[in-house]
């Protein structure tokens, strides 16, 4: 899913272990989705496999977050890719692995797939960290600099896209333009839990910022009726 949407669309993420939890999560909220995202819960509880599984619904977006020497990261997503069938339209890396693992997944990803190759995206700074919390890593400046810091090097090295907070959306807009795909989780509709996401906005107002696509997660498959949720995150969207 290289392509950006026409407008602003909406990634179910699927955390669960229960794979037969997340394949009725994906059927039910396919009709309101783009994507949705596998990530290392599920991933790690159900195995590869799962993901042709949950593919049948939707197209999948394979959060593994990889970040290693660049030879294990291309092995990494020549793993992924290697079922052409069962491949992920889209998956993650941390953009701070560095400008030769990106490089080198992205060679892995056209190597074993070619054009049809899933979207590369780098993430930046994850939206559970606050300034402080980044500080205690040793990164100073706060996450807004990171971010744009880690964006460049990314970009440059070749990912298609960045993984950011609501909150730096329209500064990659301002830095970058319209074409790296902007995919922002830390997204909250007016009154839902928080949780453990620091850097948050609502649905409405990430997507006039800017974004292609919005990661919901629990105020999705935490509602008693996950389908109707994701139909109403869908329906507040700009079309
Ligand atoms: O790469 C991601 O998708 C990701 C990056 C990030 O910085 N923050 C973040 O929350 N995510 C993922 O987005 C989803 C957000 O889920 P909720 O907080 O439940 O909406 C989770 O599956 C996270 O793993």
């Amino acid at each position: 899913m290289r392509q950006k949407p026409n407008a602003a669309g909406l990634i179910a993420a699927l955390d669960t272990p229960d794979a037969a939890r997340a394949e009725g999560w994906a059927a039910a909220v396919a009709p309101h989705v783009g994507l949705v995202k596998v990530g290392l819960e599920l991933f790690c509880a159900a195995g590869p496999g799962v993901v042709g599984r949950i593919a049948r619904h939707r197209p999948v977006f394979l959060d593994l977050k990889f970040h290693d020497i660049p030879n294990t990261v291309a092995g990494a997503v020549r793993s992924v890719c290697a079922d052409r069938a069962a491949a992920p339209a889209m998956l993650t890396l941390h953009g701070g692995g560095g400008a030769a693992m990106i490089e080198a997944a992205r060679r892995a990803a056209e190597d074993t797939l070619g054009a049809a190759r899933p979207a590369i995206l780098a993430v930046t700074v994850l939206t559970s960290f606050t300034a402080a919390a980044l500080a205690e890593t040793g990164v100073a400046g706060g996450p807004a600099q990171q971010v744009l810091r880690l964006a460049r090097l990314a970009l440059a090295a070749g990912a298609d896209g960045l993984v950011c907070s609501p909150q730096e959306v329209s500064r990659l807009r301002d830095a970058f333009g319209g074409a790296p795909l902007l995919v922002v989780p830390g997204i909250r509709p007016a009154g839902s839990a928080a949780g453990d996401q620091a850097r948050i906005a609502t649905p409405e107002e990430t997507a006039a910022m800017g974004a292609d696509w919005l990661v919901v997660g629990r105020p999705i498959t935490g509602a008693d009726d996950p389908a109707a949720a994701a139909a109403a995150i869908a329906a507040s969207l700009p079309r």
